[in-house]
């Protein structure tokens, strides 16, 4: 396998490779571009005009996408997978991954979309230099640009593996796209009514890329995620990779669940409590009339009609999300 095969490997060890470009026997081209950052260039000829941007990482302690990444990669460098597509691999935050942490001093998704300028630290220095990686990434104007960032989840949850669209003023659902993740083993998908400062927020808001935050199961540590079943994704991803997707697959979104944002729950002080069960599970539905939480000042969140939860996260610093409300939506809602 080539060297630059072993990007989670040189991640982890905190080292630069001592090759920076190197070519596979069919004329794949690998070239690494900065710490946890890998462009992969296809032949010459046999490039089908998709730019992939797949990034895991962003929360250092999220380790089975990680894998799924490393996985590919090796592929790719034996020879084995025959990229069709230009791809651009991000570990986010290498530095989070080595702690197995999900962040060391910042939310690095809580920095995208120019948040980084009015913070400081090497997330936010990171959060600037992925901008950076991904627009030039995405500078050929004439290529369709697809972005999937894989997380999994602090908690369990009633649907493993759903996708978060984010959301831009004047753009449509792309059918095409969720179907795409349907058949990955995607079963649901999260529609945001407004602008985020999360990395998918900004490769679709700023850069015109689709864009998913994917949630894959629950975090663990590596080597452990043997509950994590990634096999339909991961066929999927590398059948994009090869430009080898079924063209006979059946058309509908009839297997995906479709949930709209009602609310954020934003942490405004010390004095925010949650009155959740530490072990409530991702899409429970809650009770009409529940006091879900309490702030300063006498604020409240009193839960409405069919509101659901999902990443409730009381010990968020003061001014971030720490939870989402979601309601049951359907097809009409994908414009
Ligand atoms: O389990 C949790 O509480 C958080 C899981 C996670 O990291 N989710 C992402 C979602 C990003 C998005 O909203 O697109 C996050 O919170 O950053
Ligand atoms: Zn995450």
């Amino acid at each position: 396998m080539l060297a630059l095969g072993k990007l989670l490997e040189l991640t982890l060890a905190g080292r630069e490779p001592a090759t920076k470009i190197q070519v596979t026997t069919e004329g794949t081209r690998l070239r690494w571009l900065a710490e946890g950052a890998l462009e992969v260039t296809p032949p010459a000829g046999k490039d089908n005009g998709l730019d992939l941007l797949l990034s895991a990482g962003v929360h250092g302690n999220e380790t089975a996408p990680i894998e799924l990444l490393d996985r590919l990669l090796h592929g790719i460098a034996r020879g084995e997978i025959k990229p069709r597509v230009r791809i651009l691999i991000l570990f986010g935050n290498p530095q989070a991954i080595r702690q197995g942490e999900r962040y060391v001093e910042q939310d690095l998704n809580r920095l995208f979309n120019g948040r980084h300028e009015q913070a400081e630290g090497f997330e936010a220095i990171r959060a600037s230099e992925l901008e950076h990686l991904a627009s030039a990434f995405f500078r050929e104007p004439e290529r369709s640009r697809l972005h999937y960032d894989l997380h999994t989840a602090i908690r369990g949850s009633k649907i493993e593996q759903f996708a978060i669209y984010p959301w831009a003023e004047g753009r449509s659902h792309s059918q095409r796209e969720l179907q795409r993740l349907n058949a990955g083993g995607i079963d649901a998908v999260l529609l945001q009514r407004k602008g985020s400062i999360t990395f998918s927020a900004f490769t679709y808001e700023t850069l015109n890329a689709e864009a998913f935050t994917l949630e894959l199961g629950k975090a663990r540590a590596f080597g452990e995620n043997q509950l994590v079943n990634l096999d339909l994704l991961e066929a999927r991803i590398q059948q994009i990779i090869e430009g080898q997707e079924p063209e006979d697959e059946p058309v509908g979104l009839d297997g995906l669940q479709v949930f709209r944002v009602s609310r954020e729950v934003i942490k405004r002080s010390d004095a925010f409590k949650l009155h959740l069960p530490d072990d409530i599970e991702n899409f429970s539905e809650l009770p009409l009339g529940y006091l879900l939480a309490e702030d300063a000042g006498g604020a409240t969140w009193v839960i409405e009609k069919g509101e659901r939860v999902i990443f409730p996260n009381p010990a968020v610093k003061n001014g971030l999300r720490a939870a989402i409300l979601i309601v049951p939506s359907n097809a009409a809602d994908l414009l």
